[in-house]
């Protein structure tokens, strides 16, 4: 499968490793990009002549006419996807400029090259199937599964939505935090800020295109935003009100509905242990995908060098487990068998 990809920013580069590493070749163009030779072409008609997927991953404000520039040079028998963060807009960009003619799906990969590149798991797509090419999600579906990805399907409408109310939300308030003044530098936190922490990160790391599109190109984030700070504005006019004595009986909205879960710490340890194996192999799992990453990309090792790197290797897991109060000895012999794993693409162990 050949596969053109029109966009190498971020999330272009990253679905273009993602590609390699699922055996699928790709080509590549942006004019503002640096991509890598082999997979790089000098026009867009270069890029679509013979591919059977074109994948496009520009942001969502050059969609329509970057859609403009692709069509004279698309055929029939392509398949046009976009990436895009939010899926009214795309998809209407889609219809318009491909319409019937040329086959088009919307998706939206919620991943990202953090997630990505942390080998997290599982990878989910949304797709949005459209009545003009009944047969277009399935292939795009089959394109996604061969990625290793999960797929959901989706109206572009209900997609946003429930964008409005995670993904725009949460950019939202880090964005707040991080206008706020309080970011990442603090000498410690609570563990409650560890998920918040990671997604002020995200919002700083981001192209600043992708914090536009998801508040600005989804129809449905700037009332979410709204009702957000209703919310919060009736929260925060509650504790000023709020007597300051422990006992008042007035709490009023202060009270979270209690729901008949039950709280974390009262479960059971051996739901607690289970839970933690399961993300103790989801870890190894993902140690084992990192490994062999690194194993394609990096040059190839003489015996010396690579048994020396082991060495150290276990030097530093020895020297954390003394720091965690674990047996050294002991965890070296977990790390030995752990290298042991097989983890190379031809099953091999290294
Ligand atoms: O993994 C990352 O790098 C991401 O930031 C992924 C992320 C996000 O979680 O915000 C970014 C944009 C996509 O639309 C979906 C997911």
């Amino acid at each position: 499968m050949q596969v053109a990809l029109v966009g190498f920013g971020r999330f272009g580069r990253a679905l273009g490793s993602l590609l390699v590493e699922s055996g699928v070749d790709y080509r590549a163009f942006d004019p503002f990009a640096e991509i890598p030779e082999s997979h790089r072409v000098s026009s867009l008609p270069a890029l679509v002549s013979g591919a059977e997927l074109v994948v496009v991953a520009v942001p969502v404000s050059r969609m329509r006419s970057v859609l403009r520039d692709l069509r004279p040079h698309l055929t029939p028998s392509q398949l046009v996807l976009d990436v895009g963060s939010v899926k009214v807009k795309p998809v209407e960009a889609l219809a318009e400029v491909l319409g019937s003619e040329i086959p088009w799906v919307g998706t939206h990969p919620l991943f990202g090259p953090l997630s990505l590149a942390m080998a997290e798991r599982p990878l989910r797509v949304v797709i949005c199937p459209n009545p003009q090419h009944p047969s277009a999600a399935a292939r795009a579906r089959a394109f996604y599964e061969r990625l290793g990805c999960e797929i959901v399907e989706q109206t572009a409408e209900n997609h946003d939505r429930v964008m409005a109310h995670t993904h725009a939300l949460t950019f939202f308030v880090a964005k707040g935090m991080i206008d706020a003044g309080i970011g990442l530098d603090v000498p410690f936190a609570p563990a409650s800020f560890k998920a918040l922490a990671r997604t002020i990160e995200t919002v700083r790391s981001d192209a600043g295109h992708l914090f536009a599109a998801i508040q600005r190109e989804n129809p449905f984030s700037s009332e979410a935003r709204r009702e957000l700070l209703t919310a919060l504005q009736a929260v925060h006019e509650d504790l000023e009100r709020l007597p300051l004595e422990a006992a008042a009986p007035d709490t009023g909205r202060m009270a979270i509905p209690t729901s008949e879960v039950r709280p974390p710490e009262q479960t059971e340890y051996r739901t607690h242990l289970e839970q933690l194996d399961r993300e103790l192999m989801s870890l190894l799992a993902r140690r084992i995908q990192l490994a062999r990453r690194a194993d394609r990309s990096g040059p190839l090792e003489g015996q010396g060098e690579e048994a020396a790197r082991e060495e150290a290797l276990l030097a530093q897991r020895r020297a954390w487990a003394a720091e965690l109060g674990l047996d050294p000895e002991e965890t070296e012999v977990f790390f030995r068998n752990l290298l042991r794993l097989p983890h190379r693409s031809d099953g091999t162990s290294g």
